[in-house]
């Protein structure tokens, strides 16, 4: 199945691009991890740019395969353990549906992705950089991949 992380911006720090690529270079054959990238929209002085947010949403539900389950990424969303994200993939995966994950901006997701997505996930209470939220969502799911293989990976 393919694990379609779908983000908000582009030419991030190497340092982003080493840490996601570091752990999609793991998947297995059967859990693919890929990453779809959506510019930021542009922004203009102080105020909320709604215009830019709204942007964004258009490309991210573009971006979005038919029939795939819709994760959005979001502080207030829920917290699960790896070990129920690894139960939540193999659900997918017996469904037969691809997975994406959306990550916002720096002010967060248009309210159309929130609206398409089946789940809420957060990832701790603390609001991380989307750069850093981007690398966190890549070693939450392959170390998911690796609970569902057995591998010693998790040892917790
Ligand atoms: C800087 S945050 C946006 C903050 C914005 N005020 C909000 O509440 O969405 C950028 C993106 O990173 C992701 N993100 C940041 N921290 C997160 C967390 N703790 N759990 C889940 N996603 C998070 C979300 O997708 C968010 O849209």
């Amino acid at each position: 199945m393919r694990l379609i992380v779908v983000a908000a911006g582009t030419r991030l720090p190497d340092w982003v691009n080493a840490g996601f690529e570091e752990y999609a270079g793991r998947f297995t054959r059967d859990y693919k991890l890929e990453l779809k990238e959506i510019a930021l929209g542009q922004r203009a002085g102080s105020s909320p740019p709604a215009q830019a947010i709204a942007k964004e949403g258009e490309k991210m539900l573009a971006a979005i395969p038919q029939g795939a389950y819709v994760v959005a990424l979001q502080v207030g969303g829920k917290n699960i353990s790896s070990e129920q994200l690894a139960q939540f993939l193999q659900q997918r995966a017996r469904d037969g549906r691809d997975v994406v994950f959306c990550i916002g901006g720096p002010e967060g997701l248009a309210p159309e992705v929130d609206a398409k997505a089946e789940f809420k996930w957060s990832l701790s209470a603390l609001t991380l950089p989307h750069a850093l939220a981007r690398v966190v969502v890549a070693e939450a799911l392959y170390r998911a991949v690796m609970i569902i293989k057995g591998h010693p990976y998790h040892r917790a």
